[in-house]
This record gives C-alpha cells, structure tokens and sequence, in this order.
C-alpha cells in the first residue's frame, strides 16, 4: 500500500513547543508538546535559552515521527512567538540568551530609534509600526550600549523560529510576517528597510533572507533528518511568526472576521487586501501569510501568561501541584466580577492597548471578604477586559466585528470561552484546529508549499466551526457596567508605575 501525504507543523510558542501532523484534509494525524521554563531575571525582562527550543523541537519531532508510519511527510512548516533577538556570531553560535517579545528594557532605545529616522511619522512611513517596546529593533541599540562587546561578535541575528530552521537546514532565513514584528521591514513593500536597518547598526548582509510564508527556504539536513527518519532535503517552508499563524489557523485570511486568541499573549487579529495605513501606530500592521495579504492585530503581552503566573505563583502553596483546571474551578465558584475586585494584568508591562513599559499589575479593590476564588476569577476577568479594550481600538479603525473565532491554549477551558463571550458580549466560535494554536496553520502552509492546496484562500477551507458560544445576559449587562471602571485603572496608576519602576531598581539586601 501506498503512503498517504501528510504535513508537519512546528509551533515554538512562549511556554510550550507544539509539533503536529496533518493529513490531506486537515485532520490531525499525531501531536505532541513540551514545556520550558520563561526566564525573568529582572522585572521586565524576559528570556528564554535558544538550545531549550532546538531540544524540544528535536523531540516533540521524534515523537511524532515516531507515529507516521504508513504516512510520507511532505514539508514542514514553522511557526513562533514572534520578537524575539536570537544574536549569532560568525559560526551561528548563540551569543546571549534570546530578549523575548514581552521584554521591556529596550523601552529607551526604541524612543531613540523613532527620533533618529525623524520621529513618528517618518518611522510610520518607513514601516507602518512603530518600534513597540519589545520589537526586535531597540533589543539592538540595548546590545549595542550595555553590551558592546557582544553586540560586536554579531554576524546574523533570527527571529525564534528561524533558530530551528538554521538548526534543520543551516540556512539563515525568514518569512514576511515574523519579519515584520522586527520593526525594521518595509511592511508596504514586504521587503527589509535598509535605513531602519542602519539606524540599529546592521546591514543588509546580518538580516536573514525574507521568503513568502508558503515558499520552500530549505531543505532539511542529512544529520537532522536522520534524527527524525525523514528524507535528506525535505521542504522547509518558510511559515510564519506565531500571532499571524494563530488568525490562519482560526480560518481567518479574509476581511470581515476577527480572531481572538488567548495564549502567554492574547491577540485580536484581523486579516486585509491591501496594506492599511496604521496611523497612529496603536495596532500592529504586519504582512500575511499569502503574497496578497496583510494582517492588522493589537497584543496584550499578558492573557494566559497571567493566569500561568498565578498558577505558578501558588502551586509551592498547593503542595506544588496545581492545575488551571482546579484554578479554574475556584473563579467558577465565585461570582461574576468576583464582587468588585478588579485585576489589571501589566505583569509584563503591556503593548496594546496601552503602551506601557513600566506597567505593573494589580488587584484593586480588596477587601476581607476577598479570596483565592475571587483573585483567580478576577485575572481571567482583567485580560480579558483588557482584549476588550482593544476590541475598541479595533472598532475605532473600522475593523469592528459581531462574531469573534477564539484559539490559543486557554480555550482548552469550557470557563475561559464562556467568558471571552460574556466580557465581549459577542458569541464566539471555535473552529477545528484551533485548539493546535499555530502548529496547524503552519502544516497548512507545510502542504501549500508541498503542493496540496495552491493558495492559503484553498487550505483554510478545511477548518470548520466546532462550537459557539453565546453570551449570557445578564453577566454580559455587568461586564459592560464595568468594562469603563476597568478602562480607568491603568491612566490612574501610570505616574505611580513609573515611580515604583524606579524604586525597583533600588536593590537593597533582604
Ligand atoms: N487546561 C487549561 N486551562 C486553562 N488555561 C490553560 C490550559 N492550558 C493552557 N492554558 C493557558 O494557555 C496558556 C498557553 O497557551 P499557548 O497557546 O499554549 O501559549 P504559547 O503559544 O505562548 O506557548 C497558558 O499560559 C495558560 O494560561
Ligand atoms: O508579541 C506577540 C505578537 O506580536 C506574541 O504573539 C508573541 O509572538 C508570543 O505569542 P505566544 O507565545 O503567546 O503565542
């Protein structure tokens, strides 16, 4: 018997790789995951060790490879989180750990980029975003001030994912939209932008070639596929940064829908024709994952990665040993608005809808009568009034939308769904594929690469509706009375997070 076709998609999201197959039509052949550790050193920052990604791709592959017998893979395809600063050397050896996208501390350094092209407007024209703490961008200028000596063994730098594609083909490579959250890529032009290039101190010759999401960049390996039992020169095809991957995943390629989705990050996300015009910058515009498309969004740097930092936060309490789903129960038990306690989660500082590199979380309004049940229910209530928000943005640019299609890692919660629907008060559908994250959308790519579907409009028809979820009323009626107190929180706390930034720094001995 003859194998039959399948595809493989990588997914190096923030908290966990996700590697799948799937078949002709769409439907999951095999999957499997692992966990690494995000790494804080300071309040602020973020960064994770590029070998901890190689070595969970390497088995998360091994696993699913495993699984294929009878089956021939044709391509794979890789997806990321996106922003993140892997710095190589002339080797490709990694010269520090990888600065994350929810990394603040090039916060200064951006505000000097947006001065040195001319300000905002100018950087606006030049990329159609502007340099977002976070964005790859100021993470050099950091570099180049406050660790000159290794800014000066830089020979190439990669985006997260294009970290494993070195490792599989030894190429140094990208694709347009993982590009565009560099900050320094013509988004119009779907090219790099050789002045922002120069203003960070690189030439053409250190950035990765930029390939459309469903071309091939590279064959795999002889070593590598050996790891996996796959053929010498498998197509790798240039997939996709992970935010952009998400909405491709949720079937959302076309103007008219909006995804949501709620991973470490949580992103609202929309798909266009042509390139809009992000005037004030508020937004993200990137390229999409077909030549012919582009993709708007706004991102929160803190959805499940709140959540995962109480879980976190309170397992040594709980004998080491607690679910999201015993999380969960207790926000479930509590009732909604968890009796006027309200929780802003700029853990991570925040993107979207504030720009806001020194914000800080909080829960505000606490009272004796508050416990671990209303704190839990309150986080999962503040992100998303925080997706909300930027639902509004979105609204404000006329990308407003009645239904919204939900993915990312916290809609595996029956609780997590039911509340992005009443706290928006829009239903929300989930979709086939959904719950795989970005892993999906990149074998989508992986098999239009490989010739199975000509055009990402033709491979996304086989992602279906599975579920929607309706508001319910009244909760939807209290949300609503307090979506605009919770707007409040962050323009009140502001000048106080900035003087609590700076006492953070003052390191006095326990
Ligand atoms: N069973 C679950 N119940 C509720 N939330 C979950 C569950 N599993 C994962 N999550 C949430 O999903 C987040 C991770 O989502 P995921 O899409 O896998 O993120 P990433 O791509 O950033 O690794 C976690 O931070 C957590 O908040
Ligand atoms: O910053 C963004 C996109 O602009 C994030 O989407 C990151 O790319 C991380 O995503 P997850 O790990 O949460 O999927």
């Amino acid at each position: 018997m003859s194998s039959r076709p399948c595809f493989i998609g990588v997914d190096l999201g923030t908290s966990t790789c996700k590697t799948l197959a799937l078949d002709a039509e769409g439907g999951v052949v095999a999957r499997a995951s692992i966990d690494y550790p995000l790494v804080t050193p300071r309040p602020g920052w973020a960064e994770q060790d590029p070998q901890l990604w190689w070595q969970a791709t390497v088995e998360t592959m091994r696993q699913v490879t495993a699984r294929l017998e009878g089956w021939q893979v044709q391509a794979i395809g890789l997806t990321g989180q996106m922003h993140g600063l892997v710095p190589l050397d002339a080797e490709d050896g990694v010269i520090r750990p990888a600065m994350l996208w929810c990394d603040q501390r090039a916060a200064p350094q951006c505000e000097t980029i947006t001065e040195r092209v001319g300000g905002l407007d100018a950087l606006l024209a030049l990329s159609n975003n502007r340099m977002l703490p976070g964005f790859t961008g100021g993470k050099f200028l950091w570099m180049a001030e406050q660790e000159p000596d290794a800014f000066a063994r830089l020979r190439c730098f990669l985006n997260p994912k294009d970290y494993l594609r070195l490792r599989m083909t030894g190429v140094h490579a990208t694709d347009v939209s993982d590009a565009s959250g560099t900050g320094l890529f013509d988004v119009r032009r779907r090219r790099w932008s050789p002045e922002l290039l120069a203003v960070v101190g690189l030439g053409q010759a250190q950035a990765p070639a930029v390939f459309e999401s469903s071309e091939v960049t590279a064959g795999l390996s002889t070593e590598v596929a050996r790891l996996w039992g796959l053929p010498a020169g498998l197509p790798v095809v240039a997939g996709g940064g992970d935010a952009v991957m998400q909405t491709t995943s949720q079937g959302v390629v076309r103007p008219g829908s909006i995804g949501v989705t709620i991973g470490t990050a949580g992103i609202v996300g929309g798909a266009a024709y042509a390139c809009p015009d992000n005037r004030d910058g508020l937004l993200q515009v990137s390229c999409g994952n077909a030549p012919d498309r582009w993709h708007v969004m706004g991102v929160s740097l803190n959805a499940g990665g709140s959540f995962q930092w109480l879980k976190e936060t309170l397992a040594p309490l709980a004998g080491g040993d607690l679910s999201f789903d015993r999380l969960a129960a207790l926000a479930e038990s509590t009732p909604a608005g968890a009796e006027g306690l309200l929780f802003l989660p700029y853990l991570m500082g925040e993107r979207c809808p504030d720009i806001a590199a020194d914000g800080r979380g909080a829960w505000i309004g606490l009272t004796r009568a508050h416990g671990i049940g209303h704190m839990s229910r309150a986080v999962m209530e503040g992100v998303l009034f925080n997706m909300r928000a930027i639902l509004d943005l979105f609204a404000r640019s006329g990308l407003d939308c009645e239904r919204l299609r939900a993915s990312g890692g916290a809609t595996a919660s029956p609780l997590w769904l039911q509340l992005l629907a009443d706290v928006t008060g829009r239903p929300v559908a989930t979709v086939s594929g959904a719950s795989e994250g970005g892993a999906f959308g990149a074998a989508l790519l992986a098999g239009i690469g490989a010739g199975r579907w000509a055009s990402l409009d033709e491979a996304v028809g086989v992602v279906a509706q599975t579920r929607q979820i309706e508001p319910d009323p009244a909760r939807a009626d209290l949300y609503d009375a307090m979506h605009p107190v919770y707007k409040t929180l962050y323009p009140a706390m502001e000048a106080t997070f900035g003087k609590i930034a700076a006492l953070a720094d003052r390191k006095v001995r326990p």
